[in-house]
């Protein structure tokens, strides 16, 4: 099993290093066209050998889809393919309760239930991975690419990945929305949560991520530490340490999974 993971820069990369490597020491330095991928080797509770790479990307959907294209390129030609793209890093959370994406309402409970706000310091698993500025502005507002006929504005990581990485981490599971532009008002927010009603996050590179994946039939997830709430810019207010923190910590308690959620019980390949 061969497990990409795709920050935007080296202080993310370096958190989820470390996190993993608390029970896998680095092996390897290598070198792909347009960055350098650490290569750790986490023994997987059950199943074939684990191989995570990790790499700086670059900030931004164009930057993580390039370079997240070149080390699933290299590799497929190397015939080592990946099996898992992992988007990783810091970003802002939706800190409001939100509609849950999975409890629907019943004639028991009308009101849709609620999920948990993504508070500074916690952690964000995307049940979908939104472009949430690729379209156009009409005359009635943003109109996305997938409404003008192109492409799609939407990624859906393995669900069952989903669940086993939010439940070992206590994580808010929700939409991660992936913007080139920082939100930095209120207004802004508000906009992105009524088009976007199930938003937890918003960060810069899922997306690009999960295109350059998708393009490859290989599955994507990401995962966010939330460093400041998505509203009016007080960059002042980023707590970017704790949410390094708080990366390290979950990818050192995830990364054995990410080798055998494609298992079965008696621990083979599904
Ligand atoms: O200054 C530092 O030490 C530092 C360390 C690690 C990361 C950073 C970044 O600024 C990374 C930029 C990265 O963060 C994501 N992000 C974080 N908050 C938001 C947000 O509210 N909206 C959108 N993106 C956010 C984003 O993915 C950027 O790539 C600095």
């Amino acid at each position: 099993m061969r497990v990409l993971i795709v920050t935007a820069v080296p202080a993310e990369r370096d958190a989820v290093v470390r996190g993993i490597g608390a029970t896998a020491p680095e092996v390897a330095e290598l070198p792909v066209p347009g960055g350098m991928i650490h290569r750790l080797s986490p023994a997987p509770p059950a199943g074939p050998p684990l191989t995570v790479d990790v790499l700086a990307a670059g900030v931004g959907p164009a930057a993580a889809a390039a370079g997240t294209a070149a080390a699933l390129t290299a590799a497929a030609v190397a015939r080592t393919p990946y099996d898992l793209a992992v988007s990783a890093g810091i970003g802002g959370g939706f800190t409001t309760a939100r509609p849950s994406a999975t409890a629907r309402p019943t004639a028991e409970q009308p009101a849709p239930a609620q999920s948990a706000p993504a508070r500074l310091g916690s952690i964000v698993v995307a049940d979908a991975i939104v472009a949430a500025d690729l379209g156009a502005e009409t005359p009635d507002g943003f109109t996305a690419v997938t409404d003008l006929g192109f492409g799609t504005v939407e990624h859906l990581p393995p669900a069952p990945l989903v669940a086993a990485v939010a439940e070992a981490t206590d994580a808010v599971r929700g939409t991660v929305l992936t913007v080139s532009t920082v939100t930095g008002s209120a207004e802004r927010a508000a906009e992105l949560l009524r088009r976007h009603p199930h938003a937890a996050a918003e960060a810069m590179e899922g997306f690009g991520v999960a295109e350059a994946a998708a393009a490859q039939s290989v599955p994507a997830l990401e995962v966010r530490a939330i460093s400041n709430a998505v509203g009016p810019r007080d960059r002042a207010a980023w707590r970017i340490g704790e949410a390094l923190e708080a990366l390290t910590s979950t990818f050192g308690t995830i990364a054995p999974l990410l080798g055998t959620w494609t298992l079965d019980p008696e621990g083979t390949r599904q």
